[in-house]
């Protein structure tokens, strides 16, 4: 079937854009990594469907896949991309949006200076949310939050676990830019403690209310921006008295600016969306 996309970025971190309320769009694993194919497909770190919600008082859904072809819970870069996509395409004409989403339900709104700012609900601080295999008791408490050790390869690294509707697992480096990403990151992503796999954060902490993030993603590796994942990072900063909030995040795609009240107040993230090109292509029925 011919298929309709739109190729879009929220700081860099990419992503196929599809309009399912006027097509019809049932893929399977296969398909969707297939047009998350940087060679064989359109490529990019996650494919967002655009559908209207069945729910009351809810204007649209959004279903998103990890490049690996995977379904997942919540991407802030693509809820901002979203945002950009149902305004751009007449889809709405309202500016501050209610979207279900596997995770709940989050609150995009457009700002007259064209950035999005996104409620992505609140943080949940605990391995359950995660899941997390919490066996290993000797965790270290830092403040208000908990820090686990992960023997990753013989090495003890202190992570934070962070749920933003999909799992995070932060841990603070020196230099973000000297950090093991891509050593370290795959074998966190697929961690036997963690068994839906989790995103990995590597945190450096500029000042209070500045930090440098490179995240190795679950289903994608290392994107040039990730939204829950700066929601993550500055949550578990802000637990363990390392940040105040609003923190400006440095990604290598782009900055996000994160602000958040503690407690069960919602992360509120903000940053820039923007459509690269039009396009269509045949995608192969499975098998
Ligand atoms: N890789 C993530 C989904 C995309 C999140 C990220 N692109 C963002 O902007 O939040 C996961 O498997 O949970």
């Amino acid at each position: 079937m011919k298929l309709k996309f739109t190729k879009m970025h929220g700081a860099g971190n990419d992503f196929v854009v599809i309009d399912a309320i006027h097509q019809h769009v049932d893929f399977t694993p296969a398909q969707w990594q297939r047009l998350g194919d940087r060679r064989f497909g359109v490529g990019a770190d996650q494919m967002l469907v655009v559908e209207k919600s069945q729910a009351e008082g809810v204007d649209f859904r959004y279903r998103i896949y990890n490049a690996d072809g995977g379904e997942v819970e919540q991407c802030g870069n693509g809820a901002r991309a979203f945002v950009k996509f149902v305004t751009d395409k007449g889809l709405t004409s309202k500016r501050a949006i209610r979207v279900e989403t596997m995770s709940g339900i989050i609150e995009p709104k457009l700002e007259d200076d064209g950035r999005i700012t996104v409620a992505m609900g609140a943080p949940v601080l605990a391995p359950a949310a995660v899941p997390f295999d919490a066996s290993n008791l000797d965790s270290r408490a830092m403040g208000e939050d908990t820090l686990w050790p992960l023997d990753v390869q013989g090495k003890q690294v202190w992570i934070s676990v962070v749920s933003m509707g999909n799992p995070h697992a932060v841990q603070v480096v020196e230099d973000s830019e000297a950090a093991p990403v891509l050593a370290e990151g795959p074998l966190i992503e697929h961690h036997p403690r963690f068994p839906r796999r989790v995103n990995a954060g590597f945190m450096q902490i500029v000042d209070r209310h500045s930090i440098k993030l490179r995240v190795f993603e679950r289903g994608a590796g290392e994107t040039l921006a990730c939204g829950t994942g700066a929601c993550a990072a500055v949550v578990a900063g802000i637990r363990r008295g390392l940040l105040d909030s609003p923190v400006a995040v440095q990604t290598h795609g782009g900055e996000l600016s994160i602000a958040w009240a503690g407690g069960q107040q919602a992360v509120m993230m903000t940053g820039p969306a923007v459509s690269v090109f039009e396009g269509e292509i045949e995608i192969a029925a499975a098998g």
